[in-house]
């Protein structure tokens, strides 16, 4: 059975508002896009590491897979205009693996993710179809409707999602497939189209990582220069 690692890098870095996508920006020397594919080439159970990379920017991807990817990443494509459109597009692009492969889609704007992330993915794979990786909020998280207050989930039941996320790449193939029989879709992750679209399929939570930040708005730029910094001392970052 193989497994197959995606960095969904489609996006174009709108809330950081620099010239170029996000995961093109230089961080301690690396870009962004580098580190994560660093470390999936770099484990011993990733088979395959394709990129999905924003329109226009493929080349330059390609450069960065060259360099950072110890030469283990086959494919980079163009993604789409959604992040679920992208996961799409590296959907098509495995449409030759059997329902069995494990994917593992991640988001290039989260750097640091680790290698423990990646093995314990991996290990509730074996017993799960969807696994997705949390860490519970230390704020109170409500849930507003024209500026009131419309319900307040108990706190130790919720869940902070970070990437990877991982599949049988045949149920994400059907999730997806029911998702663009619906006119409303849209989703922010990819067990969100699992959880809506094939409800009985239990998705599996595993421990992430505080290091695991998404880089989204500019301080997260700062907060990354510091853990690449870590990192370059030798350092967890
Ligand atoms: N059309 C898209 C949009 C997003 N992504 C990827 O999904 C991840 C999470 O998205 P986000 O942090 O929102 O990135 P952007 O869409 O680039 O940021 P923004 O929403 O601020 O424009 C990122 O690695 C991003 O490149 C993608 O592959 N294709
Ligand atoms: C997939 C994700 O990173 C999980 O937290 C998040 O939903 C991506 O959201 P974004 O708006 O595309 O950054």
């Amino acid at each position: 059975m193989r497994t197959v690692a995606v960095i969904l890098a489609g996006g174009t870095g709108r809330r950081i508002g620099a010239a170029t996508p996000k995961q093109l920006l230089d961080v301690g020397g690396r870009p962004i896009l580098g580190y994560s594919v660093a470390t999936f080439a770099a484990h011993p159970a990733i088979d395959d590491v394709r990129v999905v990379m924003a329109r226009g920017h493929t080349s330059v991807a390609r450069e960065i897979a060259d360099r950072y990817g110890a030469g283990r990443v086959s494919r980079v494509i163009e993604g789409g205009a959604t992040r679920s459109e992208s996961t799409l597009a590296a959907l098509r692009d495995l449409a030759g693996e059997p329902d069995d492969t494990r994917v593992l889609l991640h988001d290039a704007a989260r750097p640091f993710v680790t290698a423990g992330i990646v093995d314990r993915c991996l290990a509730a794979l074996e017993s799960f179809e969807a696994v997705a990786v949390g860490l519970p909020t230390t704020d109170t998280v409500v849930a507003v409707e024209d500026g009131l207050v419309k319900a307040m989930p108990p706190r130790d039941t919720l869940s902070r999602f970070q990437t990877p996320q991982g599949f049988r790449i045949g149920t994400l193939r059907k999730a997806y497939e029911l998702a663009a029989a619906d006119p409303g879709f849209a989703a922010t992750d990819d067990c969100g189209v699992v959880h809506r679209y094939l409800p009985d399929v239990p998705i599996r939570v595993v421990e992430g990582d505080e290091r695991n930040l998404k880089v989204t708005h500019p301080l997260d730029i700062v907060i990354a220069e510091h853990l690449a910094g870590r990192a370059a001392d030798g350092e967890a970052p």
